[in-house]
């Protein structure tokens, strides 16, 4: 067994993802993997923050700071139909833990030499750098009934004068928004933006709406330039990698006819949306891995870029067979693990989790595989797919509990 000698904070989740969660930990993780008394669970089910709120989830990210090593499931974040049903309103898990942590998200796409890319051109990985919190996806909201003034206020601490701008002189029944970031948040975020790009050795783009959002979306572009000119600039030229600024929407589509091969820096929403659309251009969304790094570099948050799967779940709950890719929650485990294991200068279990990443690859390039990639194979073309052409999601994971068997049996073996 290999002594996982440093804490580990596991959160478990939701729906399809939660089911699939266990078996990776009891099938693939803990038959090595020995924790003694170094992994605290904390319990993230809906059921559980309908019970305790969304205190427990701010106790876990407190837990990962002080861990410096966090493993999550996907959680459900409750819509306001669901809010009214369990009479209780409660936040997204993983924006109370990125609040709490702050930080960049970094996804990259596991790549298996089988499975074909929906964008074709995609012939080397496009990695996305987004900042964890902050912008659309922090907007604090108000609801407004009757008519009036709506303006901006801003009081300094110590000379108590207040700076106003007024929004609109006459508005009534709707809703506003206001949202906020911070200029060392920025800075930290195109440090690790930069850092990230050196370290995979490939250019790296910022895409904001800066010419809309002047002031916010400017800020981000300003900051970026300066600490590119001031501290990245020689690093990026003797490696033959440059940086740029390009608007989003004109990104998007630079994204979608290049060869990939490039970092991609986004804020909050934008970095979330573009998530989706480059895991599902790499051929699933259960191939993109996952993780949270502070600013400090001290503490990883790992996860799978995709949610609980909940059509999936329904047709588990029916009793019907599902086929739903575990990889990026697999890769959530091991990346988590690797970091726990370069802390603790713990050699075995980094050698692990690259067994492990290996094994995952390998299995599919064999042709096991669930039905997204074996979609894939087949230009999505789901009518023409029988149950041959896929394994279950619990086949899958069976086969590849298998093959990491034999592995770690003969580790000397070439996989
Ligand atoms: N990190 C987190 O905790 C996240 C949580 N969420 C939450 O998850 C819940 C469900 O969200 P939902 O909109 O369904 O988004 P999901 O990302 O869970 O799934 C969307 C669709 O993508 C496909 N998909 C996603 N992951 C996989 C996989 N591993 N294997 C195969 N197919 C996959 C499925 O397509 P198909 O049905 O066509 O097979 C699925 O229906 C919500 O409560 C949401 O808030 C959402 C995102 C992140
Ligand atoms: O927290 C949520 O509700 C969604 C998170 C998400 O979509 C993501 O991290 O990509
Ligand atoms: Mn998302």
């Amino acid at each position: 067994m290999i002594l996982v000698k440093g804490k580990v904070v596991e959160c478990v989740g939701d729906e399809m993802m939660a089911i699939i969660w266990e078996k990776i930990k009891y099938k693939l993780i803990l038959p090595y993997v020995d924790f003694g008394k170094n992994l605290e669970v904390f319990d993230l089910t809906l059921e559980n923050r309908v019970i305790y709120g969304d205190e427990i989830v701010l106790d876990a990210a407190k837990a990962i700071k002080e861990a410096g090593v966090g493993i999550k499931c996907a959680t459900i974040t409750p819509d306001e139909k669901k809010c009214e049903e369990i009479g209780k309103v409660l936040r997204s898990p993983n924006h109370i833990i990125r609040e709490y942590l702050g930080g960049i998200i970094l996804r990259e796409p596991v790549i298996c030499e089988n499975i074909p890319k929906i964008i074709k051109s995609w012939v080397n990985p496009i990695y996305i750098a987004r900042h964890a919190y902050a912008g659309n996806k922090d907007v604090h909201e108000m609801c407004i009934e009757g008519k009036g003034q709506l303006k901006l206020s801003f009081v300094d601490e110590i000379s108590g004068v207040q700076t106003e701008k007024i929004i609109a002189e006459e508005t009534k029944d709707g809703v506003i928004g206001a949202t906020f970031i911070e200029e060392y948040a920025i800075r930290a975020f195109a440090r690790g933006s930069m850092e990230f790009a050196v370290e995979k050795c490939l250019p790296l783009f910022l895409s904001t709406k800066s010419t809309i959002l002047k002031n916010y979306d400017g800020l981000y572009q300003r900051v970026f330039q300066e600490v590119y000119e001031n501290e990245f600039k020689s690093r990026f030229e003797e490696r033959g990698i440059f940086y740029n600024f390009i608007l989003i929407d004109a990104m998007v589509a630079k994204a979608m006819k290049s060869k990939g091969g490039f970092v991609w820096a986004m804020k909050n929403y934008d970095g979330d949306v573009q998530s989706d659309f480059v895991s599902q251009g790499f051929g699933s969304l259960g191939l993109t891995s996952s993780y949270l790094m502070t600013d400090d570099k001290k503490v990883i948050q790992t996860e799978a870029c995709h949610g609980t799967v909940k059509n999936h779940f329904k047709k588990y709950l029916r009793g019907e067979p599902t086929s739903t890719n575990p990889i990026a929650s697999i890769f959530a485990w091991t990346k988590a693990l690797a970091h726990r294991g370069q802390l603790d200068k713990n050699e075995e279990l980094v050698k692990f989790t690259e067994i492990v990443e290996k094994v995952c690859i390998a299995t599919i390039e064999s042709g096991c595989m669930t039905k997204d990639l074996a979609a894939a194979l087949k230009n999505n073309e789901f009518e023409s797919m029988t149950e041959n052409d896929y394994l279950t999601t619990f086949e899958f994971l069976d086969k590849i509990a298998q093959n990491l068997r034999s592995c770690m049996i003969l580790p000397k073996m070439n996989i």
